[in-house]
């Protein structure tokens, strides 16, 4: 039975509360869904949790932004975050003094002025991921996903792509992979009763955890120690890390958190980036007339006979609508990133318990019916209409999360996402496979991805595969 003092949702079910409810499994679908039964704010319980859905910007400005003291939290891990020691990382660090330090160190690497100086990583390694396509077209998946998690590492430790790629990226990957199945909640009992932390090592959830703790370390220790010994033997090469390192005092304390918070980029940028641009080209595939226009722009623009750039950027408005049209279509975190409320609190007269999981629908302000187009179809001209009444809210405004948790990687993510979609979109063609059939099916976990799909991705032009070819014999690196 569920006190009235709580807001409108759907009922407990004995035990297990709305467990499935929970799970992040494409839950956005059936959030927004609650949206026109229950309103705007969705309560429930569901793994021994209350959780509260936010289906609307306004009560996420109400919320997250007007009461960020209360909201600004995140909902404890016991295994990954506490077991595995990942809360050490900003994404997970409760909101606090310790996330307010790693989160100053973020400003400051990756502020709108700071980013200026990767512009030429993110150029090269658009080339690079260009001259991928152009030797594999039809490993498309692996060159994007590649480039994205190149990007990170090079710019976080200054690392060249060989190295990037030969020491760090495979670990990196599996640590991922290991992290994003422990991230859904319940993955393990011990997240819903964490008194079993206290239980003896040898049992097979703490033997995993160890490795996990394991892996974790090897991934946040191992770059951060390879630009520490490069500094000292003076040949590090510039990098986010680098940057921090020479400003900073050598205090354990500061090194441990320069560590973890570069540490947390790969993390946090790779996977958000490369799904994004995954779902590009499957608009691309999907819609012809949209990439014509696209190309058309380009063309005008950059002129037939180079690759584009990041200060090509203000010059090309279709393009950055189509881009804005990308992350409103599919959001690759539909349900942002969980936070959790530090204290009880009132909001619109009902109760919202202390602890209580607060998830942002980022889904429904995506498909809020608004502006002069249906919200299902992909419409990059719904961001070129002349009056602001007449268009959605902007993604940049939602997709990067909210107040004081917003992305910091927000200005790095759309310098990449620009550079990258611009790049290919002026280089290839995409068309859907022999077939016919293009599969639009996407990943229902936390980050939703397409799921690999075939398309016929091919060079513009003769001249357009040479200028790739030039252009990524010249990278850096
Ligand atoms: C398309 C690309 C990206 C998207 C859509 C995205 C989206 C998000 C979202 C929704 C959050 C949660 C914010 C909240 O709680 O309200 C977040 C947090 C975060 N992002 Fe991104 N992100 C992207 C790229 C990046 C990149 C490239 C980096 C770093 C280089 C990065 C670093 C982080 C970090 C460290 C956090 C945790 C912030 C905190 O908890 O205080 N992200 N991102």
């Amino acid at each position: 039975r569920r006190a009235s003092k709580y807001p409108p949702g759907p009922p407990g079910k004995p035990f297990v509360g709305n467990i499935l409810d929970v799970s992040p499994q494409g839950a956005w679908v059936k959030f927004t869904s609650y949206k026109d039964i229950y309103g705007d704010i969705v309560y429930f319980h569901g793994l021994g949790n209350s959780v509260l859905v936010l289906n609307s910007l306004e009560v996420i400005a109400d919320l997250l932004e007007k009461k960020a003291s209360s909201y600004s939290d995140r909902p404890t891990f016991t295994v990954v975050g506490e077991l595995m020691n990942l809360f050490q990382g900003m994404p997970l660090l409760p909101y606090g003094p310790e996330w307010r330090t790693q989160r100053k160190l973020a400003h400051s690497a990756l502020s709108p002025s700071s980013v200026k100086k990767y512009h030429i990583i993110q150029e090269d390694l658009a080339a690079m991921l260009c001259r991928e396509i152009l030797d594999d077209p039809k490993d498309f998946f692996s060159a994007v996903r590649l480039a994205a998690e190149r990007l990170v590492l090079i710019i976080t430790y200054g690392l060249s792509a060989d190295t990037a790629d030969s020491q760090y990226i495979s670990h990196a990957d599996e640590t991922m992979h290991m992290i994003t199945k422990y991230t859904v909640p319940g993955a393990f009992l011990c997240d819903l009763l964490p008194w079993m932390k206290y239980l003896p090592s040898w049992l097979p959830f703490q033997r995993e955890a160890a490795r996990g703790r394991e892996m974790i370390e090897r991934l946040v220790a191992t770059p951060f120690e390879h630009v520490q010994r490069d500094m000292a033997a003076g040949i590090a090469r510039p990098s986010l890390t680098l940057d921090l390192l020479s400003s900073a005092n050598s205090d354990p304390n500061t090194l441990h958190h320069i560590k973890w918070m570069s540490g947390a980029l790969y993390g946090a940028g790779g996977e958000t980036t490369y799904s994004t641009v995954l779902t590009c080209i499957l608009a691309m595939v999907m819609y012809p007339d949209q990439l014509r226009k696209a190309q058309e722009e380009l063309d005008r623009v950059t002129g037939t006979d180079r690759l584009p750039t990041i200060s090509d950027r203000g010059n090309l408005p279709y393009v950055t609508a189509l881009i804005k049209e990308v992350m409103r279509w599919r959001p690759v975190l539909p349900l942002g990133l969980a936070r959790a409320t530090a204290a009880d609190d009132t909001y619109r007269g009902y109760t919202i318990p202390k602890g209580t999981i607060v998830i942002p629908n980022v889904w429904a302000i995506a498909f809020e019916p608004r502006g002069l187009y249906s919200p299902e179809i992909f419409e990059p001209e719904r961001w070129l209409v002349s009056s602001k009444e007449d268009m959605p809210v902007d993604p940049a405004d939602w997709t990067f999360g909210f107040a004081r948790r917003i992305c910091p990687g927000k200005h790095l993510a759309e310098n990449s996402l620009f550079i990258f979609i611009s790049t290919l979109l002026a280089m290839f063609d995409f068309a859907p496979p022999d077939t016919g059939h293009v599969k639009v099916e996407f990943e229902q976990g936390m980050v939703s991805y397409p799921k690999p799909f075939e398309c016929k991705i091919t060079p513009r032009s003769e001249s357009k595969a040479m200028q790739i070819r030039e252009r990524a014999s010249q990278s850096t690196v």
